[in-house]
């Protein structure tokens, strides 16, 4: 997958402005609160539908306007296609082609994209809430099943704790409704937990061979943790109705995928207990190009990779690495305030855009 063109109409800090970027590198240069992440934000809303930093349409339409338009030229399945999402108070509507599409799970999967953020560092040491949302963004972007799945999941469950409001207020026992909500939950459970243990197994064998590529001696292992001992959907009722009474009393769904984590050890040793912060970025590190090579073998083609700020977080190795692995293979976007640091080699073969109040001021491509 390729991204050829960029065209911003007032997103965020940019105006009007278009990019034409590099099949393998492109650098964004410039300093602090110019506008290097926007680009990245605008390349995950044409890929997603939806911004990695903001569940907002507001935020991202510039100051002062009224809606905002994504436009990209792309290269998908070797043939070029348009997409477009434009924003505004009202929604987001989304294009291909031209065409309108009115389902989000229809639009996604012309473009692939990973991010890797500072903030992914925590993925460790951080809440189970943060490995959840990185298995869900993930295993939807190649499954539009799972991502259907998740969404009527989620609806279910605030359905139920808003019913399990009601019973508690009524002073009221489990009742047929309840017990409708909670076997319908049970269901997609099952669905949800199996495509989530066949990610997370297809994830811990390719990080574990990466982890040892990026040079540490430790064997890496990476484990789906379902609360459930029998994933069945039998199983799965039976606790719910044991719990009728809890949820009641608490008004809330105590059981669930909602509570599911990893479970990453390294030696058989606990990570977020055990591992240096050198082990935890290897570890991150190897999950974040596990999660390309899942796109190149689930879809055929590899995803593009976005970079922001994160190689000043990366020492030289683990750098060095990270760069060989997607080298000629992956186009690459990297956000820095400056590319001292970068290897030299990169840097030369790169698209360098310099970006200076949501303008871009020079592109080049030596020195
Ligand atoms: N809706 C908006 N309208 C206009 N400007 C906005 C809007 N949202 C954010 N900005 C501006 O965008 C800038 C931040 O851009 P961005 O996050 O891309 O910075 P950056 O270049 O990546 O910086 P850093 O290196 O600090 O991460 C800020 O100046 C902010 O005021």
């Amino acid at each position: 997958m390729l991204i050829q063109t960029l065209k911003l109409t007032h997103f965020r800090n940019y105006e009007h402005q278009t990019f034409s970027f590099d099949p393998f590198i492109n650098i964004l240069i410039g300093d602090n609160a110019q506008g290097k992440t926007n680009v990245l934000e605008a390349l995950a809303l044409l890929a997603n539908g939806r911004s990695f930093k903001t569940a907002s349409n507001q935020e991202m339409i510039m100051f002062k306007q009224d809606f905002s338009v994504v436009e990209g030229a792309v290269i998908s399945s070797e043939k070029p296609v348009t997409m477009k999402v434009v924003v505004s108070n009202a929604g987001k509507r989304a294009f291909i082609n031209k065409k309108d599409i009115a389902k989000l799970s229809d639009y996604i999967g012309y473009l692939n994209v990973i991010l890797f953020q500072p903030e992914d560092l925590s993925l460790i040491q951080g809440s189970p809430k943060l490995r959840r949302k990185l298995i869900d963004s993930e295993i939807t972007k190649i499954s539009p099943i799972y991502m259907y799945n998740i969404s009527k999941y989620h609806k279910l469950l605030r359905e139920r704790n808003m019913y399990l409001k009601t019973l508690q207020k009524k002073h009221a026992s489990a009742d047929a409704y309840l017990a409708v909500l909670s076997e319908q939950m049970a269901a997609l459970q099952v669905d949800l937990i199996h495509r989530r243990q066949a990610f997370v197994k297809l994830l811990n064998d390719i990080s574990h061979t990466l982890y040892g590529y990026i040079g540490q001696e430790e064997s890496l292992s990476i484990q789906y943790m379902t609360r459930y001992k029998e994933v069945s959907k039998e199983a799965i009722l039976a606790k719910y109705e044991h719990n009728y009474e809890r949820d009641i009393r608490y008004a809330t769904t105590t059981d669930g995928i909602q509570k599911d984590d990893l479970k990453i050890d390294l030696n058989g040793q606990d990570a977020t207990l055990y591992a240096s912060q050198g082990q935890q970025r290897s570890i991150v590190l190897a999950i974040k190009i596990a999660l390309v090579e899942i796109v190149r073998q689930e879809v055929g083609e590899y995803p593009v990779l976005l970079l922001d700020d994160v190689l000043s977080e990366l020492d030289d190795i683990r750098k060095t690495k990270l760069l060989n692995l997607i080298e000629n293979k992956v186009q690459t976007f990297i956000t820095t305030t400056s590319v001292e640091g970068i290897h030299h080699d990169v840097v030369s073969r790169a698209k360098k855009m310099y970006i200076n109040h949501g303008k871009l001021v020079k592109e080049e491509y030596d020195g």
